[in-house]
């Protein structure tokens, strides 16, 4: 596998506190890659400069060798590169068909107006056809015209998936997608997750639930205090001595 993704020496500082500290890995194509370390170890962090959400202190985030660090969210996601976030960013009044087409417009400047109306019938049919192919994907198409903010909480996660999943991207950064979830979403997220891969999506996560990300995961790197800690397949992490260290510092195990 290729290097899709690669991160080189990123650093972001708020004030005093150095968040991410010259942090640098490489997400292959087509690979489940898992980013884990304690509370505060800088993933989400990491994700947003990854994702264009914030600028770099330092460092590079490369795209097929090309240096996308700093370009705003719509210039990455137009590159091919989306991220859901941690919380539901779902517009709750909006319908399920209407958050999707939302989706088909992220590469371009965030306008909902637009991506609801369409700039013209033949962008509006595309946009139709693309956003009902991801409802289809994630199996939520039968609540399209449900009120996005009445679903359950397994299906409101499915929507953020598709609403990504809707911009044709390369790359999907999900930040946590299994928090709140019962065992049975949990079991269904991931197999919707190994789907998205069998596309060819590449896919890095942010997770804490240890037995998702190892059960899920070909790659895993570990952060601990905004650097990196050790990478490595989920057997080679799971006895890892400075990742079981940096856990058993915290609050946390490792499963
Ligand atoms: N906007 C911000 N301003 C100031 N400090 C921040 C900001 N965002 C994050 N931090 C700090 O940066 C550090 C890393 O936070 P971050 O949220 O990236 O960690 P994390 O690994 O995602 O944690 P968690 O697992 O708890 O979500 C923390 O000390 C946090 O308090």
């Amino acid at each position: 596998m290729t290097a899709l993704l690669e991160v080189k020496d990123l650093t972001m500082r708020f004030g005093g506190l150095t968040a991410v500290d010259h942090l640098g890995f490489t997400v292959k194509h087509g690979e489940i890659h898992g980013l884990i370390g304690p509370n505060g170890a800088g993933k989400t962090t990491t994700f947003n400069m990854i994702s264009g959400f914030y600028k770099p202190s330092g460092g590079q985030v490369l795209l097929r060798g090309e240096d996308i660090s700093g370009l705003k969210m719509h210039e990455v996601a137009r590159r091919g590169v989306v991220r859901t976030f941690q919380h539901s960013t779902l517009f709750a009044e909006l319908t399920v068909m209407e958050n999707a087409l939302v989706g088909t417009h992220m590469p371009f400047r965030p306008n909902i107006f637009a991506a609801i109306i369409g700039w013209d019938k033949e962008d509006r049919r595309g946009a139709q056809a693309r956003a009902m192919e991801a409802l289809e994907f994630f199996g939520i198409d039968h609540l399209k015209g449900e009120r996005a903010g009445d679903l359950s909480h397994g299906h409101q996660r499915a929507l953020g998936l598709a609403v990504a999943y809707a911009s044709h991207p390369d790359v999907m950064l999900l930040d946590e997608p299994f928090t709140g979830m019962n065992p049975e979403e949990t079991r269904r997220m991931m197999d919707l997750m190994e789907k998205l891969s069998h596309e060819g999506i590449t896919i890095l996560i942010v997770e804490h639930d240890m037995q998702a990300i190892m059960g899920l995961c070909d790659t895993i790197t570990c952060m601990s205090f905004g650097k990196f800690l050790a990478e490595g397949g989920p057997d080679e992490i799971r006895n890892h001595p400075d990742v079981i260290e940096a856990y058993l510092g915290g609050s946390r195990n490792v499963a």
